[in-house]
């Protein structure tokens, strides 16, 4: 299924993930997050010493479909590369566990953020959703749709960028071709996923993109309920309070956002174009790494940390080479990236 899995050994006293110390050349520390069938831990890649996330899978905890939605999850990852999504550099696996290593974002959840600070200034609120806006523009320019939007998913970086996280919902599409899993969470479910009607894809990730600002802004949902069928009451009014705050530009954005009519919902085009967007410049970094060119050059090397790793036991150029233009997911590339993006 995945293109170069490593098979590694990993030392442990007793079999219990909690006391797995080391797997390939990731000294594991703390836990930062606990499924019902993962645990995500914190770790330190001992040959370039930088932070990692490893989501440690207990296979024999899936069943068929889940399992099968995990590769997906991970073959979505092996294809997107953008600033603002988290980074997957290795895949390992033994016979019960699958490693997903990832890019660590040190700033934990936007969500944790604001119930901490209440809510966003709309300032900041437009540099942040610039960033989420462009990692969602990025999938849906790779026909993937993300499924979970939420403030839960978006974390940050240590600098306050936004790393959108958590593909495990999210699924390839075709343009036009609508989808019918429901999915994702109901206080970010668009009306249509309620009706059980099939819907489009991007268009549903747009409605989830007008909640999430709201909840920037506001620092609270614009639908919810006691209950499954208060929100969906409620979400399907299409109707939600606007704070005395929200400035009349960002009350029409999200009413834009927010519209019922998936095909009257604003694109990603128009969101950006919308004059509340204007207030912080989108960072042109961020227009190239969307363009879905760039994925067929092939990357150029760094030969200043190709000349670094030739001093490791065991590693020559065209292994390298190989590792990196071939796109793996091996200790090699893992190496090499972890260098590169330090
Ligand atoms: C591997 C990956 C992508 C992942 O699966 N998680 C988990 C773990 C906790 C969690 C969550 O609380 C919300 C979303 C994703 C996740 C990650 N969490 C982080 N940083 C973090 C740091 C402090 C608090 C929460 C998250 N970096 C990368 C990841």
């Amino acid at each position: 299924m995945v293109s170069v899995m490593d098979r590694v050994n990993s030392s442990r006293q007793n079999y219990s993930v909690e006391r797995l110390v080391r797997v390939g050349y990731y000294k594991l520390e703390q836990t930062i997050g606990k499924g019902n069938y993962a645990v995500v831990k914190l770790a330190t890649h001992v040959v370039t010493n930088t932070k990692v996330a490893i989501k440690i899978i207990d296979k024999s905890k899936l069943d068929e479909d889940n399992l099968k939605k995990i590769f997906r999850e991970i073959q979505i990852l092996m294809k997107l590369r953008h600033p603002h999504i988290i980074r997957l550099y290795q895949v390992m696996e033994t016979d019960r566990m699958i490693y997903l290593v990832t890019e660590y974002a040190a700033g934990g959840e936007i969500f944790d953020y604001l119930v901490k600070n209440e809510r966003l200034s709309e300032e900041q609120a437009c540099r942040i959703f610039h960033q989420i806006v462009a990692a969602v523009s990025y999938c849906h320019s790779r026909n993937v749709v993300h499924r979970d939007l939420k403030a839960e998913n978006l974390l940050l970086d240590a600098n306050m960028n936004i790393k959108l996280a958590d593909f495990g919902f999210s699924n390839n599409f075709e343009a036009g071709k609508k989808l019918c899993t429901c999915c994702g969470s109901p206080p970010y479910a668009a009306p249509e996923l309620f009706q059980g009607v099939q819907y489009d894809g991007p268009k549903a990730d747009i409605w989830s993109l007008g909640v999430v600002l709201y909840v920037l802004v506001c620092g609270s949902l614009p639908f919810d309920g006691q209950t499954l069928i208060a929100l969906k009451n409620k979400v399907i009014s299409g109707k939600f309070r606007v704070p005395y705050f929200m400035s009349a530009e960002c009350e029409q954005l999200i009413r834009q956002m927010l519209l019922l009519d998936p095909e009257r919902r604003y694109s990603i085009r128009q969101i950006r174009a919308h004059k509340w967007m204007a207030q912080v410049p989108m960072d042109p970094l961020l227009e190239v790494a969307e363009n879905p060119t760039i994925d067929l050059e092939l990357p150029e090397i760094n030969q200043t940390v190709v000349e670094h790793m030739l001093q490791l036991p065991g590693l020559n150029r065209e292994m390298i080479i190989e590792a990196v233009q071939g796109n793996h997911f091996d200790h090699i590339s893992a190496i090499y990236h972890l260098f590169v993006d330090k």
